[in-house]
């Protein structure tokens, strides 16, 4: 029976009671890195209803971490439970080998990464050693082990960088600009080595940027959405933000986790694309969002001095903080996913308003009810 709500001991959860069982029976079984996270949460929902059995990797932390998934927890007594979680990191290449032979996944899917480009700057070994080692720490233990399992590696549409076509496609040269891209160039070839080398089934989609009221707050979307929304409640007072003319490809989560799978039910492992095709602003995407909300926003002076004005009270709501500058900026990124459509039928199904709108009012009400207001 399924249990809701934090009301059982986590740790309750964690224990492998039977779960060696349940992957011997029928339905595929599949193992997520990163399953805490947006498109891992999303993912768990997808494979447990075309009938999986999840397997998800946790890092251990002294505050609950799992609140994407919470929903999807079941009793460990439960005989027909379809999502087991075990602690894990990919910095520790024992317990991922350890983890791949007991479980014996059919299909692995790596979205385990520090995944903020910003912190990647300041953080680089780690990046490094999560994002791109930690690739070739699965890699390793599938060829080590001999499990038969489908690799998906979450490639990024930051590899293209300092883009040197538009839009980009799977052949697009790429051109990392932080520690993060660079990463996940080691991650990407790393996978396509070990396709062509020892004969995985392993590929890597390489997802533009993808949002959704699950998205982390600190990326650019959430921080928007979620911050006009306080602003809008009289929660906070005004919002702090970096570059607003970086452009960006903007699709919904839920979509992509669709292409992931996509990805691992063909004849042949490729790399893929997954994109909108579309472009825009950060500054566009903050006057979506302003308008959604039903906020009257303007625009005063240049630069860092540009604020983001109500134009009904004239205070500044917006603010441009240089802390949020990076070192090196991706300016532009917009993809073709002409490959994806014709091969795997993809195709995004959200707008860029859309997307908007469904971010926007999911911050409006959950601040409402955080707030105690009644709208
Ligand atoms: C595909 C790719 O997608 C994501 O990487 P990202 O594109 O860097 O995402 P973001 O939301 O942090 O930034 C988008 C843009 O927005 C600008 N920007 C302005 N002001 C703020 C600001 O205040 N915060 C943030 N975070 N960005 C800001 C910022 O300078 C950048 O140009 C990750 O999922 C990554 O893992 C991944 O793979």
């Amino acid at each position: 029976m399924p249990v809701t709500g934090r009301s059982l001991c986590f740790d309750r959860y964690i224990r492998l009671v039977g779960w060696r069982e349940a992957a011997v029976q029928t339905s595929k079984t599949a193992l997520i890195t990163g399953i805490t996270g947006q498109d891992g949460s999303y993912l768990t929902e997808l494979l447990i209803n075309k009938g999986y059995i999840v397997h998800g990797i946790v890092r251990r932390s002294s505050s609950f971490n799992t609140g994407r998934i919470d929903h999807l927890f079941q009793d460990p007594h439960d005989e027909d439970r379809r999502l087991i979680l075990h602690y894990g990191d990919l910095t520790d290449g024992s317990n991922v080998a350890r983890l791949l032979e007991g479980i014996q996944p059919d299909e692995i899917y790596n979205l385990a990464a520090q995944s903020h480009v910003r912190v990647s700057f300041d953080i680089p070994e780690y990046t490094a050693d999560v994002t791109g080692l930690g690739t070739l720490r699965i890699l390793e233990a599938i060829r080590e082990s001999g499990v038969r399992s489908r690799f998906y590696q979450a490639s990024s549409s930051e590899l293209f960088g300092l883009v040197q076509e538009v839009p980009q496609t799977e052949t697009t040269p790429f051109y990392p600009r932080s520690p993060y891209a660079v990463a996940k160039l080691f991650a990407y070839w790393i996978t396509k080595n070990y396709r062509e080398s020892y004969g995985l089934y392993a590929c890597n989609g390489i997802l533009f940027n993808h949002e959704s009221p699950r998205r982390g707050a600190t990326f650019v979307t959430r921080k928007i959405t979620r911050g006009l929304a306080r602003v809008r409640l009289g929660i906070d007072p005004a919002l702090y933000l970096g570059n607003l003319e970086a452009k960006r490809d903007w699709g919904y989560a839920k979509d992509y986790v669709e292409g992931m799978w996509l990805m691992l039910q063909q004849d042949e492992a490729e790399d893929f694309v997954l994109a909108t095709n579309e472009t825009h602003t950060v500054r566009e995407f903050v006057e979506r969002t302003a308008a959604t909300l039903d906020m009257d926003l303007g625009w005063q002076g240049e630069g860092v001095e540009e604020t983001g004005v109500d134009r009904r009270t004239g205070k500044a709501i917006i603010h441009i903080d240089p802390r949020y500058f990076r070192p090196a900026e991706v300016d532009l990124l917009i993809g073709d996913y002409s490959r994806a459509r014709t091969r795997l039928g993809w195709k995004p199904t959200v707008t860029f308003a859309e997307l908007v709108r469904i971010m926007a009012e999911s911050d409006l009400a959950r601040e409402s009810v955080l707030a105690g207001v009644t709208r």
